[in-house]
């Protein structure tokens, strides 16, 4: 794989679609997504704070998720694959690739609910799958792949296109405003996408579901969430194969137990790598939390905090669209250089605002739950829960649920300490109601979130780089 400088990769272009197939439909997308950073196996984090454990450290201690006692060789996969799994820079395997890999890919095909912690390697456990499952000899959709968001879509794609890059694997997107209208045919092997537009393709047999003998949901446990997206992935689900059945794959960081049973019928007789509660959240992530006055006051902090926020990269979670919109706009205006993001914004506009933000041209990005699952941006190493995630976010069955969504909590924070990386949370609370809500994710986590005094951000810088170190 071609690294640039900065030790990103660029995917590959697949240009070698067949003619006639070219004409139904473009084979490369819209919008390539931007490039996703490799994993170099020391160089952990890459800022101004010294950091002093290793990945290969962490790889060789059994407590972590990131052990394993096998080799990529040992899992089963074919030379091809291998040769783009350590074009990625991946020297050993997670713990759950090298639990998930051996189930994933012997015959024959079982179903798989597996479940491990923010960061530690699930995408290339179902990407290698799908590529594993592929007949590259055939134009026909074999594998398709669901996400809960278009950010996630895309950066799945990467993966497939970096990890295939050594095989003739062609690809196609399934997201909004990224194939023609009048598409008639799509032919490519793996499919990656969201829900909606998969949907549409599948009922209007632009993708032919005949020789589908992969589904892969990531984020799982939100696409079978009744207040998700369970319907539409229910409806995917209707649309394929009955005999033989594809091997459905499900993978998450969490299952929370009324989504779990749901899982269980979704996927029958699957094989299950599970987490238990304790397990849930990182140990490279150290979350605080900062008392603010009021909601006013929060705004004050946030733009008190900004020399922090860039000293890495930062994601700030908003519970609504407009307080993201406004935040930003007054930040701007306040001569900060911030970014926004949610999914009121156009398709094309998303994008160009995801890839400056992972290609760390924009170093703070203010968003919403859309990117609160699945996004993997080594750099980010601070995320604030500006407000803090909500049941009644999840749907209109819980309009009036003020408890704290804790799983979205996990997804949010997760964003930072990837694979082993460092990473801190800090959470605004402001009233009685939101101090309460924190002390019940506290709670259910069992991990301490320490103060940090709003007024002190010479304790704050130390309380980070400590975090950090
Ligand atoms: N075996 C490996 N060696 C080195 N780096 C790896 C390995 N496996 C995955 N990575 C890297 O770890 C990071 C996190 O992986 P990934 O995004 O698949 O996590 P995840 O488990 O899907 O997280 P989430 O639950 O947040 O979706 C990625 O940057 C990926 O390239």
């Amino acid at each position: 794989m071609e690294k640039d400088a900065d030790g990103f990769y660029t995917p590959k272009t697949d240009g070698s679609k067949p003619e006639e197939e070219a004409k139904a439909v473009e084979t490369q997308p819209a919008t390539e997504p931007a490039p996703v950073p490799t994993s170099a196996s020391t160089d952990l984090f890459s800022s101004t704070f010294e950091v002093t454990v290793t990945l290969a450290d962490q790889q060789a201690d059994p407590d972590s998720p990131l052990y394993s006692a096998k080799s990529f060789e040992e899992l089963g996969l074919n030379p091809d694959l291998l040769k783009g799994v350590y074009a990625l820079g991946f020297s050993k395997p997670s713990k759950i690739q090298e639990r998930a890999l051996p189930l994933l890919l012997s015959n024959p095909p079982q179903n798989m609910i597996g479940q491990s912690q923010s960061g530690t390697g699930k995408t290339a456990a179902f990407v290698l799958t799908m590529l594993s499952r592929v007949d590259f000899s055939k134009n026909k959709t074999q594998a398709i792949c669901l996400a809960p968001s278009r950010e996630l879509a895309r950066q799945i794609m990467s993966v497939v296109v970096a990890m295939g890059k050594f095989t003739p694997v062609q690809t196609e997107y399934a997201i909004k405003d990224n194939l023609p209208k009048d598409v008639t045919r799509i032919t490519a092997h793996i499919v990656v996408g969201t829900p909606g537009t998969m949907i549409d393709l599948l009922r209007r047999k632009v993708i032919d579901s005949s020789e589908i003998k992969v589904f892969v949901l990531d984020e799982a446990d939100n696409m079978l969430d009744q207040d998700g997206l369970s319907d539409q992935t229910l409806r995917v689900k209707n649309m394929l194969p009955r005999q033989p059945s594809p091997q459905i794959i499900l993978f998450s960081a969490t299952f929370p137990d009324h989504v779990r049973n749901f899982a269980n019928k979704f996927a029958p007789n699957a094989n299950k790598i599970e987490l238990q509660k304790e397990e849930l959240s990182v140990e490279g992530i150290r979350q605080f939390y900062m008392d603010c006055r009021d909601a006013e006051h929060k705004y004050d902090i946030l733009v008190s905090l900004y020399q922090l926020l860039t000293i890495g990269q930062s994601i700030i979670f908003c519970q609504h669209r407009h307080t993201a919109d406004r935040i930003a706009q007054r930040m701007v205006a306040e001569g900060h250089k911030v970014a926004s993001l949610h999914g009121a914004k156009d398709a094309a506009e998303r994008d160009s605002v995801i890839d400056s933000f992972r290609e760390g041209r924009e170093k703070v990005l203010i968003t919403t739950n859309v990117i609160a699952r699945g996004i993997d941006i080594l750099q980010v190493n601070m995320v604030v829960n500006y407000d803090l995630p909500l049941m009644n976010e999840r749907g209109s069955q819980h309009s009036s649920d003020s408890r704290p969504d804790i799983e979205t909590y996990i997804h949010r924070i997760g964003r930072t300490g990837r694979f082993g990386r460092k990473g801190i949370s800090v959470n605004f609370v402001h009233d009685q109601r939101t101090w309460q809500q924190m002390e019940e994710i506290e709670k259910v986590l069992g991990k301490k979130i320490i103060r940090i005094e709003t007024n002190d951000l010479d304790e704050m810088e130390e309380a980070m780089k400590k975090a950090l170190k």
